[in-house]
């Protein structure tokens, strides 16, 4: 069964993009549509009861390594082989082609994972690009649970672009159900504060084309 879903409004794209160049993240609560979020939702329960899910490392490929004591996540790599899964990533298509159009920043594919925080999870601040490689350019995040109280931690503390250890945040965000984060993956510093209840979200990132000297990409 196919999930229809109407892409965001333009005056909504054009928001992110005018955050994005203004300020490098954008919050968007209730972002998704709700049959988009329902199947989302049953998806990541079904992998968490089925413990369809990986721990997170920090890196990927040969910079892998797990570690517990920067990010407590369990994370499942999206294919596209599920409705819900083909639902999201046609969702995501339309932004990645206003982001191009209104930056000019040439996204070329879109990468992304369910995660689950369980309770006492958490991630560390860090950005997220990987050193070295300008390959995630646009990070996204949404949120799968269906309500979320201060009580509940699991915040989304975001800084402003560059900013050092000891700067104030520039927002502390609740993960609520159907919003959307958007940030510069490079330069956006954020963290995950310990979460006393599961937590369900998304993390997805657009990247720039890395083919050249003697390798492809992507790399599948
Ligand atoms: O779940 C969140 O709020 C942020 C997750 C995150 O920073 C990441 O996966 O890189
Ligand atoms: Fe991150």
């Amino acid at each position: 069964m196919d999930i229809a879903v109407a892409p965001p409004g333009d005056n909504r794209l054009g928001v992110i993009a005018g955050d994005l160049s203004l300020k490098g993240w954008s919050w968007q609560p209730d972002m998704l549509p709700d049959a988009l979020v329902s199947a989302l939702r049953a998806e990541i329960l079904e992998r968490d009861r089925e413990q369809d899910l990986d721990p997170a490392g920090i890196g990927r490929e040969d910079m892998f390594q797990l570690a517990r004591d920067v990010r407590r996540t369990r994370i499942s790599w999206m294919d596209g082989s599920t409705p819900a899964q083909k639902a999201f990533l046609a969702w995501a298509e339309p932004i990645r082609e206003s982001l191009n159009r209104a930056l000019m920043l040439g996204l070329f594919d879109f990468e992304a994972c369910f995660a689950v925080y369980p309770v006492d999870g958490f991630y560390d601040r860090h950005v997220d690009s990987f050193e070295g490689a300008r390959n995630r350019v646009i990070s996204l995040v949404v949120y799968l649970n269906e309500a979320w109280s201060d009580e509940n931690g699991g915040a989304l503390v975001i800084w402003p672009e560059g900013a050092d250890d000891g700067a104030v945040p520039a927002a502390r965000l609740l993960p609520e159900g159907a919003g959307a984060v958007f940030m510069l993956s490079e330069t956006v510093p954020h963290a995950v504060e310990v979460t006393h209840a599961r937590r369900y979200g998304i993390a997805g990132w657009w990247r720039v084309n890395q083919s050249g000297d003697g390798r492809v990409d992507p790399l599948t």
